[in-house]
Parts: structure tokens; sequence; C-alpha cells
């Protein structure tokens, strides 16, 4: 039995706001890690990766040991295409989906719809700008908007479309609060605590600047995972943003 409660959408001081990015290549390594950490602590993400190797096998199995899980697959296709992409994740019981926002409001209009009538529909997410994604990588797309301006534009498109809230870097957090208002979810990857490397990160924050900012929930990777001690690394940024926690609640 999961933590959280599926379908809510604003993480009380008890629930993990901390969702560790589940980034390997194999079973074996992922539920090794898995077995380490502690679904009282902690959600899980599944992105690309460990979902083609590994597929929905692996996410009933991260379930079935408590965990919810964010399943990342940055859906971008047709609307009826999406749509049903969407429905069979919530048949697998995942907690959070998420559709790509540039993919229109007809795509998520269609996502939305496709999860109506279910009892506990996991939150559906938009992704704005890539955390790996600069004011150049942008222009290199054709997008004049800096970072911030183009996360707020979609934020509202996503908004209107009915969606739960967005992914962002948590460099936009306070000014999305501000116009999307308190119960429109933030989802932030880019999380680096001090002393981790940026790597291909763009739109960094350490994780208590990003509790302060306003993130719902911090999407952590690498500084998790390919630590030596996962659990250690995770208990060590709970420690970081617990005193974050109390300032903002
Ligand atoms: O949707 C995501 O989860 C996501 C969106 C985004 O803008 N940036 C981003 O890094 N992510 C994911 O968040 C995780 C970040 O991992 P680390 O950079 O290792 O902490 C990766 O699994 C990315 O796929």
């Amino acid at each position: 039995m999961s933590v959280s409660g599926r379908g809510t959408s604003q993480p009380s001081s008890l629930q993990p706001r901390i969702v560790v990015a589940m980034d390997y290549h194999n079973a074996d390594d992922c539920l090794r890690v898995a077995h380490q950490l502690s679904p009282q602590l902690c959600r899980l993400k599944v992105g690309k990766e460990l979902f083609t190797a590994c597929g929905p096998q692996l996410v009933e199995q991260l379930m079935t040991l408590g965990f919810d899980v964010f399943l990342d697959l940055k859906f971008h296709d047709i609307p009826n295409t999406t749509a049903k992409a969407v429905r069979a994740a919530a048949e697998l019981g995942v907690w959070m989906v998420n559709v790509h926002v540039s993919g229109g409001r007809r795509m998520m209009l269609a996502a939305r719809e496709a999860l109506e009538g279910l009892q506990s529909p996991p939150l559906l997410i938009g992704v704005t700008v890539l955390t790996s994604m600069d004011a150049d990588d942008l222009a290199g797309v054709g997008v004049q908007r800096s970072p911030e301006q183009q996360v707020l534009y979609l934020a509202d498109l996503a908004k209107q479309a009915g969606l739960d809230g967005v992914v962002c870097s948590a460099r936009e957090a306070h000014a999305l609060k501000q116009a999307c208002g308190k119960d429109f979810t933030l989802v932030t990857p880019g999380i680096r605590p001090v002393s981790a490397e940026q790597g291909d990160q763009r739109r960094i924050m350490t994780p208590a600047e990003a509790i302060t900012a306003g993130s719902d929930y911090l999407v952590i990777g690498r500084p998790i995972t390919q630590a030596a001690d996962p659990m250690l690394a995770c208990r060590e940024i709970l420690a970081d943003i617990d005193g974050a926690c109390d300032h903002v609640q």
C-alpha cells in the first residue's frame, strides 16, 4: 500500500517530497537500490531508459514494495495516441504521469479526458522547458523567450487544459506559484546539493532552495543513485530540506 493516496496533488508535511529518478539500465540495479530506500522517505520515478529496458512489470514490482511511482515517459504525440498512453499508465496504477505541454491544448485535453471516471487517477503533469535547457538552447529551437517566460507561458496552457501541475526548474517555482496558485503542483528536477556535479543540467537549485522557492516534489537522480550509499544520500538531502519545509508550511 503506498503512502500518498493517489490523486492528492499537494504533499502534506508527512508525505515524501523527494522523487528518486531510477535511471538504471536493468531491473537488478534498480531493485537493489529500491530495497535500500524507503517508501516512507521517497517516491520513485521510472523514466525512458528503465521502462524501455524492463517494462511495466518492474513498475509493478516497485509499487508492490510500497512506492508511489512517477511514470516519466513524457508523452508527446497526436491527441488520440497520447490519451491512450496516459490511460494505459493509469491502468498500471502509477501515482503520476507526464506529457509535453508543447504537444498542445487538444493533446492535453484528450489526456485529461482519458482519466475521467477513474477512482484514483494519477496526477497528470505537463513538462514545460527541460531543466537541461538554457536561453541559448531555447533560441536554438526558435524560442526567443527566456526560460522563465516560456515556462510561465506553457504552465498557463497546461493549467487551462486541466492538468494538475507542471515539471519545471525550481528557479521558476516562485513565479509559477504566484501565477498559477498554490494548488498547481510543481515537480522540479535539476536539483543539485552544493557538493554535487551539475552534469547535463542547466537550470539547477539546491534541495533547500527548491523547497523555499515553492517546489512540491524534488526529482533527484544521480546525486542519490550514483552515491556510494543511496539511502544515506537521501537522508542527507531530507535533513537539508527539513528546515526549509518547516519554514514554508
Ligand atoms: O520529467 C522529468 O522528470 C525531467 C524533466 C526535466 O525537465 N528535467 C529532468 O531532468 N527530468 C528528469 O529528472 C531526472 C533528473 O536526474 P538527475 O539529473 O540525475 O538528478 C532525469 O530522470 C530526467 O529525465
